[in-house]
């Protein structure tokens, strides 16, 4: 498939960006049952193309490397595919490159939360999350906070704060089927 170029928004790819911890391969998951699509985190699949976890590709291959795999692998996604729901990792949308594509080709929604709820989220990733390793709390709401100027820039906004995964993921299921019905009616992905 060329790249995708005028498609229409019923076709087009949903991306979840957002702070490592914000819920993107969670509610990614919940509105891809939600509305049977096919989902993809970008994590697990270069887990799965690599056949070892980030961690040890972070150690192996070091960070470098993997923001060449995660740049690559978003950038053919979202020129290559539609319909399919797209998780990205904590960091990839830092990337221009990554940015751009998603923004063209993709319908971006980010995750944002608090950093007092972002805070009681901790003893979930901390151990999984190789940047979060050695880093002072201070020095991780640095990054938090410094990250907010790459995610602000999206198509919509989902605060995540107070709700749990199915609330957040039903809220962006309605948001979805709203914008849909306003800006194609009386279409669907089959016409
Ligand atoms: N809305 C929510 N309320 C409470 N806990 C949540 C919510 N969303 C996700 N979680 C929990 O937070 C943890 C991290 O979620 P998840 O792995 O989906 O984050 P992520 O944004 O994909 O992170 P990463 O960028 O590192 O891939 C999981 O244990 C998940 O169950
Ligand atoms: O925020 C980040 O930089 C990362 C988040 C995770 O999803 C993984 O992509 C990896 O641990 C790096
Ligand atoms: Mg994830």
């Amino acid at each position: 498939m060329t790249e995708n170029i005028d498609i229409s928004i019923r076709e087009k790819n949903i991306a979840f960006i957002g702070f490592m911890g914000a819920g993107k391969t969670t509610i990614g998951q919940l509105v891809a049952k939600k509305l049977y699509r096919d989902f993809i985190d970008i994590d697990e699949e270069i887990e799965r193309i690599h056949q070892m976890p980030i961690s040890q590709i972070f150690k192996e291959m070091g960070e470098a490397s993997f923001r060449k795999m995660e740049r690559e692998l978003i950038v053919s996604l979202c020129k290559n595919t539609r319909v399919k729901i797209l998780s990205l990792g904590g960091g990839a949308y830092l990337q221009e490159e990554v940015r751009k594509a998603c923004l063209a080709n993709c319908l971006v929604f980010f995750l944002d939360l608090s950093w007092e709820s972002w805070k009681e989220r901790i003893p979930l990733i901390i151990d999984s999350r190789p940047i979060l390793q050695n880093k002072s709390l201070d020095e991780i709401e640095e990054l938090f906070l410094n990250r907010r100027s790459a995610y602000n820039i999206h198509h919509s906004r989902i605060t995540t704060s107070e709700l749990d995964a199915e609330s957040v993921a039903d809220q962006i299921v309605e948001s979805l089927k709203l914008a849909w019905d306003i800006y194609e009616p009386n279409r669907s992905i089959f016409d």
